[in-house]
């Protein structure tokens, strides 16, 4: 049985790894903890599952990662800054591994690997996601890394400067440049979590979109994670190669 704890339990996303947890046969829940809980609550987890605040998961990462418990994180929010940070703790507690990954959606993930594997066929590529108006970020995890494989692909294959004559007057009409890729995030009533990525060439368009429809979406990639964070040593980041792509 592996031992599990899960910070942000009360959460949208953290009630649902709770259940899928609890229903695992080969896991047990030791600890359901929220804002306010103290981390000693995870004291003989030997993996944390952390769904919380992108103002927050670092302090959690650093006690797990001192403690040596393995931890598997969905909570968004890195940049490389926090990714090196969390590298450092790691090489000063050998044997702790960390699993990192902005969408945890086995479709997500598929898509931000068709994504990767068409970006370097068209002129342009921008990224459209959108979200429930509670989201404490923007743009998403998920579009954010979507645009770094994206704009890694094309300077791999040499391709130059997307088109855009565009002089705006309005701060923001074009969305945020993630390495010379545009997103734009949208926030409305209704949604969960989606994403459109348009790549546009010459009389052709391909959209990749994929759609969240519930929340349970995310728990088969967060148990995969956390049955084989342990072996995989050092930052892992993404589900990408848990899932041989
Ligand atoms: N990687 C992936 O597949 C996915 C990632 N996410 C990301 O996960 C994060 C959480 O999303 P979501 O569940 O929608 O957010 P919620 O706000 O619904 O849940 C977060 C929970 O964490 C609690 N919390 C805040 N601070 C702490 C703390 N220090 N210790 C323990 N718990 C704390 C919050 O309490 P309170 O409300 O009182 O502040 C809340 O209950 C976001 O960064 C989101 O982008 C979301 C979906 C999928
Ligand atoms: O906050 C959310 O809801 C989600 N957050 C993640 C992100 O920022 O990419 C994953 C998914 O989009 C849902």
């Amino acid at each position: 049985m592996i031992r599990v704890g899960v910070l942000g339990a009360l959460g949208r996303v953290g009630v649902e790894v709770c259940k899928a947890v609890e229903a695992a046969p080969d896991m047990e829940l030791v600890a359901a903890l929220d804002k306010g809980d103290p981390l000693e609550g995870l004291t003989g987890a030997e993996v944390v599952v952390d769904f919380t605040h992108p103002d927050v998961v670092m302090d959690n990462l650093e006690w797990a990662i001192s403690h040596g418990i393995h931890p598997v994180v969905g909570t968004t929010g890195f940049d490389e800054g926090r990714l090196a940070t969390v590298r450092a703790w790691l090489g000063e507690n050998p044997g702790t591994n960390c699993l990192i990954a902005p969408n945890f959606g086995i479709a997500a993930v598929l898509m931000m690997h068709f994504a990767q594997q068409a970006a370097r066929y068209f002129e342009s590529v921008e990224i459209v996601e959108l979200h429930h108006p509670n989201k404490a970020d923007a743009p998403s995890g998920t579009a954010r890394r979507t645009a770094e494989l994206v704009a890694e692909a094309r300077a791999k294959a040499g391709a130059g400067a997307m088109p855009d004559a565009t002089s705006t007057s309005l701060d923001g009409a074009r969305g945020a440049d993630v390495d010379g890729v545009h997103v734009h995030a949208v926030r409305l009533a209704g949604l969960i979590a989606h994403q459109e990525v348009l790549l546009g060439g010459d009389g052709e368009i391909l959209t990749i979109r994929h759609d969240t429809m519930s929340r349970s979406a995310f728990t088969p990639g967060v148990l995969l994670g956390v049955r084989r964070v342990r072996e995989l040593p050092g930052l892992t980041i993404g589900l990408e190669p848990l899932l041989d792509l």
